[in-house]
C-alpha cells in the first residue's frame, strides 16, 4: 500500500431524529430556554482573567461582553470580601465503579474528607451500572405495554439499589423518592408512546446521576461535612442539542464558574455535581456528553474554575499499558501527555472519555487518574509534556467490531475529486470516519460507530453507504475487524513496528490495513493495525 496516511479526526455530523418531546408533557423536565443561549453561539471570544491572589489560577472566560462584564464585576466584588477565604482547589470525579454500593459511598466520603484540605469540587457518575440498566429499561418500555412498565426488571433493580443504599447510609428515602416516582412515570410514558427518542433517552439516564449526587450530598451532610448538590444542567452546563453525544459550549465556563464560585464565597459547602449531564442550548432539555462523560464534566469544571488539579478516580491503578480485561498483568503508566491520553481514549481505551483532555489541555491543568479502591497507588499523572527519553511503547489499545471499507475508484489513475466525493457521501449520511489509508486509486477506511451511542451501525445504514459509494467506486465491505493501536515514542516508531510485526508474523496474523499518525509537536505517535476478528481471538488467547 503506497502513501499510507492517517486522519484520526475526520468526523461528520450526527443525524438526529426529530424529537417528539414537546408532545409529551409528562417527560418535559425543563422547558425553559437558557438565558444566555445567544451568547453560546455568538461568543465574542474575548477573554477575561482574574486570579485568586495566592494561587496559580487564571480563570479564562470566553463569553459575550455582557456576561463577561458581570463576571468581572462580581469577581472584583467577591475578591474584596474574601481576600483571605480559601478557594476551591481541585476537582475529584468518582465513576460508577467507585460508587457501586452504600459501602463504596462511605469509602468515597472518607476519601473526600481525608482530602478536604484540597477543597475539592466532587463530580459523580451514576451508581454502578445504573446507566446501562436505565437504557435497557427504556428499550423494554417501548414494547412492554403501559400496564407492564412498572414491572420492568431493570427499574426494580435501580429502585432496589438506590433505596437500599439510602437505608444503609441511614438517610431518609425522601432524598430520592421523588426521582424514583418520576422515573416510573417516564417509563410508563415511553410505553404509552411506544417510542424512545434520543432526547428522552438522555432524560431517562439523567436520573442515575441526579440520584447518586443527592444520596452522596445527603450522606456528607449527615456525617457533619457540609455539602451542596448541583444538577449540572441547572448550573450552566450548556451543550449542543446532539442528544446522547452533546458537546459542551464555551458559555459553560463562565456560567459554571460564576455559580460555584459565588455559592462557595457566600456559604461554603462541598459542591457535589452530577457528571455526564448538560442542557441543550436550543431545546433547554437535558443532554448527555456521551458514555463515560463524567470525566469531561470534571475537566470542564477544572477549566471553569482554573483549579490546580483534576482527579479522576477509577477502579484501576491509573491508565494501564493495556485493557486489564484483555491482559491482566497490564501495568500502570506513571506519566502521560494530554495528547497521548486523548489518543488512547479516542482509539477505544475505556478508561477516559475521548473529549475529556480538551478542557484540561486548554487550561493546562494536570489530570491525575487514581484508584478509589487503592488510594495509596500513585496513579497516572497527565500533563502537557513529559520526559520521552526512555519511552518506547506506552500503551496498546484494542478496538473491536470495527467495520472497514475498501473503495477503489472506477475511473482512471490521477482523477481529482475522488477523495472529496467519498467523504461527502459520509458527511451526507452522518457517519463518522475513523482511520483512513489511501493510494493513487483506492482508499481504505474504518467507520466509527461511537457517535451512534451504544449500538453498532445497523446493516441498513451500511447497505446505504455501500450503495452510494458504488456509484463512483468498487466497494468491498469487511465487518468484524479489530484495530490494534500502538501508542508510543515517535522516535522509536520503527522499533515498535518491528516488534509488533514480529509477534503478528509468529502467530500467522496478516495485517489488512496500517496507518500511522504522528504529531511533530507532541513526540508521540500511534500506529494502527487493522486485523480480522479471528486473528484478534488468536492473539488474545496466546
Ligand atoms: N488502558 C486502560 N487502562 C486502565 N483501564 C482500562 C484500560 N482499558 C480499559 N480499561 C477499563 O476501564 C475501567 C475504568 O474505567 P471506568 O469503568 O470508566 O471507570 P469509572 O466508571 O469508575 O469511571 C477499568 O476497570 C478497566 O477495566
Ligand atoms: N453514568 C454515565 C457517565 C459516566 O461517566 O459513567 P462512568 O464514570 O461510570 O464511566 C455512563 O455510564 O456512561
Amino acid at each position: 500500500m503506497a502513501g499510507s496516511v492517517h486522519f484520526s479526526g475526520v468526523r461528520t455530523p450526527l443525524l438526529i431524529k426529530k424529537s417528539c418531546f414537546s408532545r409529551f408533557p409528562s417527560l418535559s423536565k425543563s422547558s425553559n430556554l437558557i438565558e444566555f443561549a445567544a451568547s453560546a453561539v455568538s461568543s465574542s471570544g474575548l477573554f477575561a482573567a482574574f486570579g485568586d491572589g495566592c494561587r496559580r489560577r487564571v480563570l479564562r472566560v470566553g463569553c459575550k461582553k455582557g456576561v463577561e462584564a458581570v463576571l468581572r464585576e462580581e469577581a472584583s466584588e467577591n475578591e474584596s470580601s474574601d481576600d483571605n477565604a480559601e478557594k476551591l482547589a481541585c476537582v475529584m470525579k468518582f465513576g460508577g465503579s467507585s460508587l457501586a454500593s452504600a459501602e463504596r459511598m462511605r469509602e468515597v466520603a472518607d476519601l473526600v474528607l481525608q482530602l478536604r484540605d484540597e477543597r475539592p469540587v466532587i463530580v459523580l457518575s451514576a451508581m454502578g451500572k445504573t446507566t446501562n440498566k436505565l437504557l435497557l429499561a427504556g428499550e423494554k418500555a417501548v414494547s412492554c405495554g403501559v400496564s407492564n412498565a412498572s414491572e420492568i426488571d431493570e427499574l426494580s433493580l435501580v429502585k432496589e439499589l438506590h433505596l437500599r443504599t439510602v437505608q444503609e447510609l441511614g438517610l431518609d428515602s425522601s432524598v430520592i423518592s421523588g426521582h424514583l416516582e418520576e422515573l416510573e412515570q417516564l417509563l410508563k410514558g415511553i410505553a404509552m408512546m411506544k417510542e424512545l427518542t434520543l432526547r428522552t433517552t438522555d432524560y431517562l439516564v439523567s436520573f442515575g446521576e441526579c440520584m447518586s449526587t443527592r444520596i452522596f450530598a445527603a450522606y456528607l451532610n449527615k456525617i457533619g461535612a457540609k455539602a451542596r448538590q448541583y444538577d449540572a444542567f441547572d448550573i450552566g452546563f450548556i451543550t449542543t442539542d446532539d442528544f446522547t453525544n452533546a458537546d459542551i459550549l464555551e458559555a459553560t465556563y463562565p456560567a459554571v464558574a460564576k455559580r460555584l464560585y459565588n455559592d462557595w464565597i457566600n456559604d461554603p459547602a462541598i459542591p457535589i455535581v452530577t457528571g455526564f449531564l448538560g442542557k441543550g442550548w436550543k431545546s433547554g432539555a437535558v443532554t448527555t456528553l456521551g458514555r463515560g462523560g463524567s470525566d469531561l464534566t470534571a475537566t470542564a469544571i477544572g477549566r471553569a474554575l482554573g483549579l490546580q488539579e483534576i482527579q479522576v478516580w477509577k477502579d484501576v491503578d491509573g491508565v494501564l499499558t493495556c485493557d486489564p480485561s484483555i491482559y491482566p498483568r497490564a501495568l500502570p503508566v506513571p506519566y502521560l501527555t494530554f495528547d497521548e491520553a486523548a489518543e488512547l481514549a479516542y482509539f477505544g481505551a475505556q478508561v477516559l472519555h475521548p473529549q475529556a483532555m480538551r478542557p484540561a489541555r486548554e487550561s493546562d491543568i494536570p489530570v491525575r487518574v487514581k484508584n478509589s479502591y487503592n488510594p495509596e497507588a500513585p496513579g497516572t499523572l497527565i500533563n502537557k509534556t513529559r520526559d520521552m527519553s526512555k519511552a518506547v511503547l506506552t500503551s496498546i489499545v484494542l478496538k473491536r467490531n470495527v467495520t472497514m471499507l475498501d473503495i477503489v475508484s472506477t475511473r482512471m489513475l490521477g482523477q481529482f475529486g475522488f477523495l472529496a466525493k467519498v467523504f461527502s457521501i459520509f458527511e451526507d449520511l452522518g457517519i463518522s470516519v475513523d482511520v483512513v489509508a489511501t493510494s493513487e486509486v483506492s482508499i481504505s477506511l474504518t467507520l466509527d460507530p461511537s457517535k451512534l451511542w451504544s449500538r453498532e451501525l445497523i446493516q441498513q445504514e451500511l447497505d446505504h453507504v455501500v450503495e452510494e459509494l458504488e456509484k463512483i467506486a468498487v466497494v468491498n465491505l469487511l465487518q468484524h475487524r479489530s484495530i490494534i493501536s500502538l501508542i508510543g515514542n515517535i522516535q522509536r516508531s520503527s522499533l515498535i513496528l518491528e516488534k509488533a510485526f514480529n509477534v503478528l508474523r509468529t502467530n500467522g496474523v496478516n495485517v489488512q490495513m496500517i496507518s500511522q499518525g504522528a504529531s511533530k509537536v507532541c513526540s508521540s505517535c500511534s500506529c494502527l493495525l487493522i486485523i480480522s476478528l479471528d486473528d484478534i481471538i488468536l492473539l488474545s488467547s496466546d
